[in-house]
């Protein structure tokens, strides 16, 4: 027999009662019939004055309640079970969590991607090289952020698997010389490197870094271009270019000055000052830093909470905060870009990516 062909008893109806308040939030349309169906189940048709214009909750119940018009207690109670009884199913099978490897998208052989609770999560996927960043990875990037600008996420996470977050530029990036020579490759680099950064500046939704570990290099100073960033307290911060013959780039020679002040940068950018977390969070550089054994979970509880505020208010909200320098940042980094295009052509530069990749020197 069918379910609708049954007549609910005062006990399936009292089930359906204490199962409701078990489901997740149905939102407020479904909340509004089973509000009117109980109404109509328990106390029959609609019998209370209409709401004034401006008690909107009210009125909107009553609207609900109304319109059930003459229909008898036993059909609304029916309706009633009826309706608990498919959202508890529903919710049942929305409350299976895939496994991410059923979850990630196509397409990534660098990158983890996996769209789920309105959050579009890349990953870094090179644990064993300490998500060392290679060309193909920076491909990826760029084309992970092109695709989560348009799909129906509200905000997008950029984060690392494995013990480190990134370890930046993959050092053997350089030593792929094309037939054309040295030059073109420091100009081929150049310019992935600036449409890279880009990507980051051009990025229409909230942009978020989950800093699981150390990040080195190119991994630290695109953090300015991101709205929000999450550390953990074991994560570093490390912008060692003078040690490695080059300048900075990601745009922060001009967000972190801006960021901590010139002093701090400078120790930062110059020098090749590491900052803890902490340090990185008293700079203004980290929005929060959480204990490494909790970091994950409550992270994610944070962001899953986020996700759901209205995604175009903070789309605009975020145009807002950040358009009028999109210009500037493009010049800084078209300016940043060059700059390193010659420095990659200088001994210095060159003495030390051999020094690491003849493993004569690490950080
Ligand atoms: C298109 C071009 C754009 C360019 C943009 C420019 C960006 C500038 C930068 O990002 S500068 C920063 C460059 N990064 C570094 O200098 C880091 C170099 N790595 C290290 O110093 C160390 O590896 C470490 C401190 C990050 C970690 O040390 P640890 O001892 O814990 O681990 P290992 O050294 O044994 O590393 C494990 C394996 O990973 C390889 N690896 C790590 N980082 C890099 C890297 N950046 N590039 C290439 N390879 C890296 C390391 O060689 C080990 O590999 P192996 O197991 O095969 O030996």
């Amino acid at each position: 027999m069918s379910k609708t062909a049954m007549r609910a008893s005062q006990k399936d109806f009292e089930s359906a009662l204490s199962q409701v308040k078990r489901l997740k939030d149905p939102g407020n349309e479904v909340k509004l019939k089973l509000y009117a169906l109980y109404k109509q189940a328990t106390e029959g048709p609609c019998n209370t004055p209409k709401p004034g214009v401006f008690d909107l909750i009210n009125k909107a119940k009553w609207d609900a309640w109304n319109a059930l018009g003459s229909l008898p207690k036993e059909t609304a109670r029916q309706n009633y079970v009826d309706l608990v009884s498919g959202l508890s199913s529903s919710s049942d099978s929305s409350s299976q969590v895939k496994p991410e490897a059923d979850r990630k998208q196509p397409g990534y052989e660098t990158l983890v991607v996996t769209s789920e609770d309105s959050i579009t999560k890349i990953m870094m996927n090179r644990p064993a090289k300490k998500n060392a960043i290679t060309i193909q990875m920076y491909n990826e990037i760029m084309l992970a952020l092109k695709a989560a600008s348009k799909d129906d996420s509200a905000i997008t996470v950029l984060t690392g698997n494995g013990d480190y977050y990134s370890s930046g530029n993959d050092l053997s990036n350089f030593t792929d010389i094309p037939p054309e020579g040295i030059e073109e490759k420091a100009k081929s680099s150049a310019i992935l490197l600036r449409d890279f950064v880009d990507c980051f500046i051009d990025f229409p939704k909230p942009l978020i870094a989950v800093v699981n570990g150390p990040a080195v290099g190119i991994s630290v100073t695109i953090l300015g271009l991101f709205d929000t960033v999450y550390a953990s307290s074991r994560a570093t911060f490390h912008t060692p270019f003078s040690h490695l013959g080059q300048s900075p780039e990601g745009c922060s020679s001009y967000t972190f000055p801006k960021i901590m002040g010139p002093a701090k940068a400078a120790e930062m950018l110059i020098f090749g000052k590491k900052l803890t977390a902490a340090e990185a969070c008293a700079q203004g550089l980290v929005t929060e830093v959480f204990p490494d054994s909790t970091f994950q979970k409550e992270v994610w509880t944070r962001l899953k909470a986020y996700s759901k505020l209205p995604p175009n208010a903070m789309r605009i909200s975020k145009q807002v905060i950040r358009n009028r320098e999109k210009e500037k940042l493009r010049a800084i980094n078209a300016e940043e870009s060059r700059a390193l295009q010659e420095r990659w052509l200088s001994d210095e530069c060159t003495n030390a990516v051999m020094n690491f990749l003849t493993r004569k020197a690490k950080l």
